[in-house]
């Protein structure tokens, strides 16, 4: 019997985080739209390397911030702009620039699955306002303009083709179609951000619209919801949950509400206990960033670290791509998604469906550590050993076989006293992260 929800939040807080998203633990995010024809940031920090002041937003690392960052009339990207398209060029022109020629969602979607993703978030509308589906509440989408397609609906559509969930992002409460004022600080981000009622209503209509065409399994709202409209947020989420059962939602309406918190790169904080993720861009930046150096981009290596340590701490990754406005996917992206895959074609079997171990990671060194996941009665035991080719580690309190997952490494396990020694001489293919199986 399907479960209706009210509009109450004591309704809501009895929604249960659902098993295809504990289980799922990789995700793949998708920022795309009209920043990605200027294509610009300079690389700067990481999010929460340095404090979001007036240094971060005039010189904001991410692409898709284009809009603001050369509305606030300096800086690297507005001398970049001024350079390449002139001072009287409006970022509304871009609209008619992004054609996405080379776009084919079905090989988006393959390649998604060949990375092991078991879901997909993909922007419907970000801070810029344009919006890729066709919103009977505004003109300034993708249908009517640029690549004059319904992008979230074939994505979603190609998405589900392959078995994957398909998750939408909102941005709730920053859209510069309805306030402005440049950003240089968290206070203008949170406070002046689209003030008036109306927007409050544009932005749970649109909200409604993408909730009842699409049915996402992911509804990925940012930043903040509007002040003016939190009192339809009860009818908003019971009408989602009323609609996709098994859907979930992330912390950012206003602190009120959620199914799993947030982390994005270094800047929030996770807790073991309750159901969290982690998002990133391969980069410094959400966007397609086409100066981006390879230097500024995560290593194979990192990228599985950081799926092996979230998932052992209870976490999901979603990992972000950001294609170019053509519709191809960087090369240095695709790589890093494949090579996940592969990983995890050999040692999935830890992650996926695996559950936090009581046993919390251990940190021998800063290169290595030693996270545990459990499944089906087995516990797993993931030796990260960063950028070394052999490692060896006693872990305590474990006896009993283990046995590698990947049959590549080459390992010895020696009983010691009160626990098991890991000499690991190989890691095969296994790119410096040996998985074992302890019966
Ligand atoms: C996925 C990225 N989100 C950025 C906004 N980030 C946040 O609002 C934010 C970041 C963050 C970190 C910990 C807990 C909550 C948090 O909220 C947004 O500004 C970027 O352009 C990109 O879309």
């Amino acid at each position: 019997m399907k479960k209706r929800y009210a509009s109450t939040w004591e309704s809501l807080k009895e929604h249960q985080v659902p098993k295809w998203y504990e289980d799922g633990k990789f995700g793949i995010f998708i920022h795309w739209g009209l920043y990605s024809v200027p294509a610009f940031a300079p690389q700067t920090w990481e999010l929460g390397e340095v404090p979001p002041d007036e240094t971060w937003f005039s010189n904001n690392p991410y692409a898709e911030w284009y809009y603001n960052s050369i509305n606030v009339g300096y800086g690297p990207s507005y001398d970049y702009h001024v350079q390449k398209y002139g001072k009287d060029f409006k970022y509304e022109q871009f609209a008619d620039m992004w054609k996405a020629e080379k776009w084919n969602p079905a090989e988006w979607a393959r390649l998604f699955k060949k990375a092991g993703a078991e879901y997909v978030v993909l922007t419907t509308k970000h801070h810029d306002g344009f919006c890729l589906f066709p919103s009977e509440y505004t003109d300034y989408n993708a249908w009517r303009r640029g690549p004059q397609r319904d992008i979230v609906g074939d994505l979603t559509d190609a998405v589900r083709e392959e078995k994957l969930r398909m998750g939408l992002y909102y941005s709730g409460i920053v859209d510069w179609t309805f306030a402005d004022d440049p950003i240089l600080n968290n206070e203008d981000l949170f406070h002046t951000a689209s003030p008036t009622f109306a927007y409050a209503d544009y932005a749970y209509n649109q909200s409604m619209e993408l909730i009842d065409r699409y049915a996402p399994s992911v509804f990925w709202n940012d930043i903040g919801w509007p002040r003016q409209g939190e009192q339809n947020l009860p009818y908003l989420l019971s009408h989602y949950y009323n609609t996709v059962e098994d859907g979930v939602v992330n912390d950012r309406f206003n602190d009120l509400f959620h199914d799993f918190t947030t982390k994005e790169y270094q800047s929030g904080s996770a807790n073991r206990r309750e159901k969290w993720e982690m998002c990133r861009g391969m980069g410094l930046s959400f966007g397609y960033n086409a100066m981006e150096s390879d230097d500024k981009i995560i290593s194979i290596e990192d990228a599985i670290s950081l799926l092996v340590s979230t998932v052992a701490n209870n976490g999901n990754l979603l990992l972000n791509i950001g294609p170019r406005a053509d519709g191809t996917i960087p090369e240095e992206q695709e790589k890093r998604l494949l090579a996940i895959g592969e990983w995890l074609r050999v040692n999935g079997e830890a992650i996926y469906g695996s559950r936090c171990s009581s046993r919390e990671s251990i940190k021998y060194t800063d290169q290595i550590q030693v996270h545990f996941t459990e499944r089906e009665g087995a516990l797993y035991v993931l030796i990260d050993a960063k950028g070394r080719s052999q490692v060896a580690v006693t872990v305590p309190g474990l006896r009993g076989n283990a046995i590698p997952l990947d049959p590549e490494v080459d390992a010895e396990i020696t009983a010691v006293d009160g626990g098991l020694c890991f000499t690991v001489k190989n890691f095969g293919s296994s790119q410096n992260i040996a998985v074992f199986r302890l019966n």
